[in-house]
């Protein structure tokens, strides 16, 4: 079963898959949402979205936007950079995001609409062209012997408040129409956002119906899996999953991966794990990015610590990288005692 890290806006960039790597990395690394249009536009930071550092080949594109024809297009560029797969954001809640027209409102469009937009973005995986800057062996391999077409995948969530199985499954139905590979299903609804537990008993009904149906479709697990317990208990829920998607907790602890698989070091040095952090994404992010995403790893990374709060607002208000380097040293000298995290056996 495979571990993958979610896709998470302004998290999940190249600084925090090196930290995931640093302690033995995951299966697979979805990308934050890159906007579609805004990607087919260049503006000065989409390369930034094109990194893929350090795994390339284990990268998942994932793509957000409101109009069919702009996903495909940035499917088809994204595709030939390389990677896993392509997957479309059709779960995401944030009101502006909806408001536009993408992440879940895709589940909420007349089928036939949905439809359309995701066999665009499939027929645009399968067509993407090796782009320059792949391997240059890659692209002198005769076609036949070229890597495989990369996977179409989504990521849902239950549906709006009124979802009910009818329509859940007959929205499934319509996305295994479209040759989607692999679905991951967070199992809320729109409202729920996070207040409530996943439902991940829709995880495993969703694998018993498309085994009953004799599809290969693959189904990835996401939701409130933290640690190896949670991991454990996830899995024994939905036994057949594909895959365990984990966001929040891989920016808590960029190790959860290895925690699970049980490889973890016995002991995390929280100090260096944060400095080497700011260390990547001053390398991976340009300075315009630096303290929206230092604020967003740090919200998450500082619950480590006893005083979280007082570390956070420390961080979140150091008003230049090395004064947050500072900042996270003088936390570890008033705290000594607090620098070592034992990771439970
Ligand atoms: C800060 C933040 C940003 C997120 N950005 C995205 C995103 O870009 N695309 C997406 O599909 N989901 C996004 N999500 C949702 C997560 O991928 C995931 O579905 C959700 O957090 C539940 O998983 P967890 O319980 O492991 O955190 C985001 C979640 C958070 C907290």
């Amino acid at each position: 079963m495979k571990l993958i890290l979610a896709p998470m806006a302004t998290l999940t960039h190249e600084a925090l898959r090196r930290s995931v790597f640093g302690f033995g990395g995951c299966d697979e690394y979805f990308t934050e949402m890159i906007q579609a249009g805004t990607l087919l536009t260049g503006g000065p930071f989409e390369k930034y979205y094109l990194h893929t550092g350090p795994e390339p080949d284990k990268i998942v594109w994932q793509l957000t936007g409101a109009k069919a024809d702009a996903l495909a297009r940035a499917a088809e560029l994204v595709a030939g950079v390389g990677g896993v797969g392509v997957d479309v954001n059709m779960g995401c809640c944030a009101p502006e995001i909806v408001k536009s027209g993408a992440g879940i409102a895709w589940m909420l469009k007349p089928y036939a609409e949905t439809a359309a937009m995701l066999e665009g973005v499939r027929r645009a995986v399968e067509n993407a062209k090796p782009a320059a800057n792949r391997p240059a062996e890659e692209n002198a391999k005769p076609a036949a012997n070229r890597r495989a077409a990369l996977r179409f995948s989504v990521k849902i969530r239950l549906g709006d408040e009124d979802f009910t199985d009818d329509r859940f499954f007959s929205f499934i139905d319509m996305l295994v129409g479209t040759g989607v590979r692999q679905i991951t299903l967070h199992p809320r609804t729109r409202k729920e956002r996070y207040r409530t537990p996943p439902r991940l008993e829709y995880v495993r009904k969703l694998c018993d119906y498309l085994n009953a149906r004799g599809s290969d479709v693959k189904v990835v697990l996401n939701g409130a899996v933290c640690d190896a317990a949670s991991a454990r208990k996830a899995y024994e829920i939905a036994p057949a999953v594909d895959g365990i998607m984990i966001a929040r907790a891989a920016i808590r602890k960029p190790w959860v991966f290895a925690e699970i698989k049980g490889t973890a070091p016995e002991k995390i040095d929280l100090l260096q794990t944060g400095l080497q952090f700011i260390d990547d994404l001053a390398e991976c992010q340009p300075p315009e990015f630096y303290k929206t995403r230092l604020q967003r790893f740090f919200t998450y990374y500082s619950d480590n610590v006893q005083f979280a709060q007082y570390l956070r607002t420390q961080l979140l208000n150091a008003p230049t990288l090395d004064g947050c380097r500072e900042r996270l040293a003088a936390y570890f000298d008033q705290c000594p005692h607090e620098r070592y995290k034992k990771i439970a056996p």
